[in-house]
């Protein structure tokens, strides 16, 4: 299956489970790979067949800011299934970096995915 991608996605969010965290913003950096079949998209070069990248990301970063969890499981989780029930692709990856808030480690986060390939 095709896929249409977004990667180094910087938002800003409330998430933690420390008290400091959900008192600041700190920055997580997404990369999504959605399967799309893009041959209508090819055929016609109508953006409306395509999965637009552009409206997916300004779907991410909404969801994102607007949203507070304590873990990060629980973010994509969510983000998930609203991108799947939003844009109604059969499957997505979606993998976030929490950068420098474990001091040893460049970046800690998580990989999820969802749907059938
Ligand atoms: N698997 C996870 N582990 C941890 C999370 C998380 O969201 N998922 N979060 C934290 C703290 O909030 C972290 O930002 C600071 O240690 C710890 N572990």
């Amino acid at each position: 299956m095709d896929k249409v991608f977004i990667h180094g996605l910087a938002v800003d969010a409330v998430i933690g489970v420390f008290e400091w965290e959900k008192q600041v913003r700190q920055p997580l950096v997404f990369d999504l790979d959605m399967a799309w079949d893009i041959r209508q998209a090819a055929r016609t070069d109508d953006l409306a067949f395509a999965l637009n990248y552009q409206a997916v990301t300004e779907a991410v970063e909404q969801f994102v800011r607007e949203q507070h969890f304590q873990l990060l499981e629980s973010l994509l989780e969510r983000l998930s299934e609203h991108l799947l029930q939003t844009f109604g692709m059969p499957w997505l990856r979606i993998r976030v970096e929490k950068p420098a808030v474990v001091p040893q480690a460049r970046a800690v986060g998580l990989c999820i995915e969802r749907g059938v390939l």
